[in-house]
């Protein structure tokens, strides 16, 4: 997938297929609309392609990011999009609903068929919604597809649900409109020693950066990909009341590997997280701490030999 990061034009000679939104998760509805607009390129000789936005990192405009980029491209490019354009929100975001269909749509992608859902906008103020898009693109000979929303628990899937089931610790929920597994990748950083130390679980830290959503605190049933295949894993995210007691104690997110020893320090494994096993606590001693590690560590393996028997 060819990835732009400022408004330029894409490589569309037959002219393009485009899928619109910000595509945080890259949810069951957001796979919809990708999906859609790769099927018409195939049919019809188009090139696939795909219009989103980076906003600052500081931005609070659609809440903490749910996947890193890295993860977000991954994902896109999976379902067969060829062309990703990422402009820096400030680059469109004056334009009016007119100039956004010449200036992105028609200059940018030579687009010939559009894909979304009913509540994209677009435009200065978002002032653009479907209906407009539909009226500015038929004088063009644009054709507008709006995908029929994705639906969980009798509601829309939206990236807002999304953020909320993390939060809650509703894992399950939150996976189920992902479509596929939470997953995070960041670099692998250096913690206090105290996993290879006095607790006898070396652990692995990957800390949320400020402005991703961070999911809420817990023992996680994971997996991680490491030296070229997944293994069973167990993650904690929270402030370790065990081992610092202090009120604005660090959150982190450690996971221990079990039979797994290797140095992955700068390193960006991806981590899956499949459910939510138990709150974090304190506990009275590093040993009882150590014995919860193992639990987790030794349910995820049982967890991970189940789904793998049953498939
Ligand atoms: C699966 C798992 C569960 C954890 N649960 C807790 C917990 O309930 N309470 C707690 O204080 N720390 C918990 N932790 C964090 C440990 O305290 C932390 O991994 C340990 O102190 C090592 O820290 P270090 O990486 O800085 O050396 C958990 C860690 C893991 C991997
Ligand atoms: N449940 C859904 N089913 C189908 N398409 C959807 C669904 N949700 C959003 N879309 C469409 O996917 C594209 C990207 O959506 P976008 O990321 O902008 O919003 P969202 O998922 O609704 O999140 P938010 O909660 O931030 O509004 C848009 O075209 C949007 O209309």
């Amino acid at each position: 997938m060819q990835i732009y990061q400022r408004l330029t034009p894409i490589h569309a000679p037959q002219g393009s297929a485009v899928a619109l939104g910000y595509f945080d998760g890259v949810h069951c509805g957001h796979r919809a609309v990708l999906g859609a607009a790769v099927e018409c390129a195939r049919a019809g000789g188009l090139t696939a392609a795909a219009f989103t936005f980076e906003l600052p990192a500081s931005s609070t405009l659609k809440g903490g990011r749910i996947l890193s980029l890295p993860q977000k491209h991954a994902r896109v490019a999976s379902l067969g999009i060829e062309e990703y354009q990422e402009a820096p929100f400030d680059e469109f975001r004056a334009l009016t609903p007119e100039d956004f269909v010449q200036k992105v749509l028609v200059d940018c992608f030579n687009a010939k068929q559009l894909f979304c859902g009913d509540n994209f906008t677009f435009g200065a103020r978002a002032a653009g919604n479907v209906e407009r898009l539909r009226e500015l693109c038929a004088p063009l000979g644009i054709g507008v597809h709006i995908v029929p929303m994705a639906q969980y628990g009798g509601q829309t899937v939206s990236s807002t649900r999304i953020r909320a089931a993390l939060e809650e610790g509703r894992l399950d929920d939150a996976n189920a409109m992902l479509g596929t597994p939470y997953a995070i990748d960041w670099p692998v950083v250096h913690g206090k020693g105290i996993g290879s130390g006095k607790l006898g679980t070396p652990t692995l830290n990957q800390n949320y950066p400020a402005a991703a959503l961070q999911p809420c605190a817990g023992v996680y049933l994971t997996r991680i990909y490491l030296d070229g295949q997944w293994r069973p894993a167990a993650t904690g995210i929270g402030k370790r009341p065990t081992v610092d007691s202090s009120e604005n104690a660090a959150v982190t997110c450690e996971t221990f590997v079990p039979d797994f020893s290797g140095n992955v320090y700068g390193q960006q494994p991806v981590l899956e997280f499949h459910k939510y096993f138990c709150p974090v606590r304190k506990f009275n001693s590093m040993d009882e701490l150590a014995a919860l590690i193992h639990h987790a560590a030794d349910e995820s393996k049982a967890y991970f030999a189940a789904l793998n028997g049953a498939k």
